[in-house]
């Protein structure tokens, strides 16, 4: 059952769309990314969601509720950590749990949420003292402390270091396995890749593509890359007939071509039929980024 459903979402700025006309349903227990390139509309969309802002056109349901009209009850069911959060420097862990716990008809204890925050060490430092990585599983903490169904999550990984971003996936992962649905908005490929069930690639305000990680990666032009060093130079325009070619290009002496598996299977009988040796040789599937650039550039 969907929990989350926007439809034929608009919003301008000044005259200028932002958003022009989203649709996407997000389903209950699920990781839904919202990824697409800066300025894409995700910020002003999961701000819709919330009951932020109001649109200008379209509908936005949260468990059947209108987050504007339905504000209060939407906040009891919806929890949110915004983008670019912040928190006095000089108020402690302890201090903003208990403050946020005192907001909500039906909070959860938060002792047990820090503690599986791995906060429970840290509750007597203020929070201008602590990590990014620390901040972020603070700002989870707040974001489940009023015990909702569904979590926005704005570019929570964003400015951390891989180890603390990695440990916050594992985080993000508990979160979804305990049946909160997770919203999460992202422009980092790896994270989308790794985490979200399902993913609406935005663009210039709509939706590019919806669909599974690995559904968006098939979809776009190159899903195969091949790439090797050829044991005589190689130019350009003898790989230019591979069927299913979406790219070719040389640099350092390594050769990577981009097209369909048919495509690697046409590079390597070509090279043998040459008596060229391709030595260093991978065959490697696309990634969500070259999917993401593949699917956006046609777009555009
Ligand atoms: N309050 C506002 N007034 C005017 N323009 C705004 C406002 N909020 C956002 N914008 C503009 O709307 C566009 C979409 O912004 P939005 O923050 O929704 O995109 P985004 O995809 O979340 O981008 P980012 O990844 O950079 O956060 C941007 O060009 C932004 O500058």
């Amino acid at each position: 059952m969907a929990i989350i459903e926007v439809n034929g979402l608009r919003k301008a700025y000044g005259g200028r769309p932002v958003v022009d006309g989203i649709s996407f349903a997000v389903e209950e227990g699920e990781i839904f990314g919202l990824l697409g390139p800066n300025g894409a509309g995700k910020t002003t969309t999961v701000e819709c969601v919330e009951g932020l802002r109001t649109p200008d056109a379209g509908s936005v349901r949260v468990a059947g509720l209108d987050p504007v009209a339905d504000h209060r009850r939407v906040t009891g069911l919806l929890g949110a950590q915004l983008q670019e959060s912040e928190l006095q420097a000089a108020l402690t862990v302890r201090e903003a749990l208990e403050l946020y716990h005192g907001c909500y008809p039906r909070p959860a204890d938060w002792r047990p949420l820090a503690e599986r925050l791995g906060l429970t060490a840290h509750l007597d430092t203020r929070f201008g003292k602590l990590s990014g990585g620390r901040r972020q599983r603070l700002f989870i903490a707040l974001a489940l402390i009023g015990g909702p169904r569904v979590v926005v999550l704005d570019e929570l990984t964003t400015g951390l270091d891989p180890r603390a971003r990695r440990d916050t996936w594992e985080l993000i992962e508990d979160v979804r396995d305990s049946g909160v649905t997770v919203l999460l908005v992202t422009h980092f490929m790896a994270e989308a890749q790794r985490l979200c069930d399902r993913v609406a690639l935005l663009g210039a305000g709509r939706v590019v593509a919806l669909d599974t990680p690995a559904g968006l990666i098939g979809r776009s032009a190159g899903a195969t890359v091949i790439s090797f060093v050829p044991s005589r130079p190689l130019d350009d325009r003898e790989l230019a007939g591979l069927p299913g070619l979406t790219a070719v290009g040389q640099q350092d002496g390594r050769v990577v071509v981009t097209g369909t598996d048919e495509t690697a299977d046409a590079t390597v009988s070509l090279l043998a039929r040459h008596g060229i040796t391709a030595r260093h040789l991978r065959i490697t599937d696309a990634t969500l980024d070259d999917a993401f650039l593949d699917l956006t550039a046609r777009e555009a």
